[in-house]
């Protein structure tokens, strides 16, 4: 179980002047950022604007050059590496699903819920009845109760990537990392997939980055676009549409 994240401020992650640079190039530039608590937050920004250097830099792959990067009031993350962040309560999906294919959906959720033992008690592991509500509760959430006994293998895309989140969130995280959910999703997959995320909070907070803007536009409440490194601008989905800077770094791009 992740240690207690102070949130009373209201805010979750916070970010302050931070900065990457990779011989010599920026991938990020004096960046800061703050998400709150509950809070359904989408990143955007053209091909290299650092979305994947930020989500990198919040998981400690890559540790910035300068700046903080705050998980609650007092949870300095650049003091920690990339398992003990997980273990704070910050999962991250990555584009491409990566599930178990040999085992069924069940099997998946059940490995992925033992996992957040000790090593020593998933070695003695038995499964309670705790651990199988949670599995079915987990089923339920990612609506795959009717494929539960299915091969991961054998899943659709979309059915792949909602399993991939379902294990996610049986490491009960409390900030969640979606890159690309959408990504050749079909139209019924993204809905669903739309209905799954804006259930996610105020329960967790998620960061979501995305470049279909119709998704976009059917999950977000407030978005940040990054450009070369920083943020540009932050906003509602219009606000943000229809800025003038963001227009024009998008230039011959879907936005
Ligand atoms: N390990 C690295 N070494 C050198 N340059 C890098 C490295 N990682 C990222 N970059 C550069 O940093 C910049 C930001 O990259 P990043 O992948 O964060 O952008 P992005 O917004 O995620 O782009 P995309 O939407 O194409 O995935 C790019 O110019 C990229 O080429």
């Amino acid at each position: 179980m992740p240690e207690a994240i102070d949130t009373r401020h209201g805010v979750i992650l916070y970010l302050e002047d931070v900065s990457v640079s990779f011989s010599g190039y920026k991938a990020l530039n004096g960046l800061s950022l703050a998400v709150d608590r509950g809070e359904l937050r989408c990143l955007i920004g053209p091909n290299g604007a650092g979305k994947t250097t930020l989500m990198d830099v919040i998981t400690g792959k890559t540790k910035p050059d300068k700046g903080s990067v705050y998980l609650g009031q007092d949870i300095n993350l650049l003091d920690s590496d990339e398992a003990t962040i997980a273990r704070l309560g910050i999962g991250r999906k990555f584009q491409k699903p990566s599930v178990f294919p040999q085992q069924t959906v069940r099997e998946n959720l059940a490995l992925a819920v033992r996992g957040n033992r000790s090593p020593w008690d998933a070695l003695r592991y038995r499964q309670s009845s705790e651990d199988a509500d949670r599995i079915a509760s987990l089923l339920l959430t990612v609506a795959l109760d009717a494929v539960a006994h299915k091969l991961a293998g054998g899943l659709s895309h979309g059915q792949k990537q909602w399993l991939e989140i379902g294990m996610l969130l049986a490491q009960e995280p409390s900030l969640l990392l979606i890159d690309e959910p959408v990504a050749g999703m079909t139209q019924h997959e993204t809905e669903r997939t739309s209905e799954l995320l804006q259930s996610l909070v105020p329960e967790r907070s998620v960061v979501v980055v995305e470049h279909d803007m119709a998704f976009v536009r059917s999950i977000a409440r407030k978005v940040t676009v990054l450009h070369e490194g920083t943020v540009l601008i932050e906003g509602s989905i219009d606000e943000v549409q229809s800025d003038p800077s963001v227009r024009e770094v998008y230039l011959g791009e879907a936005c």
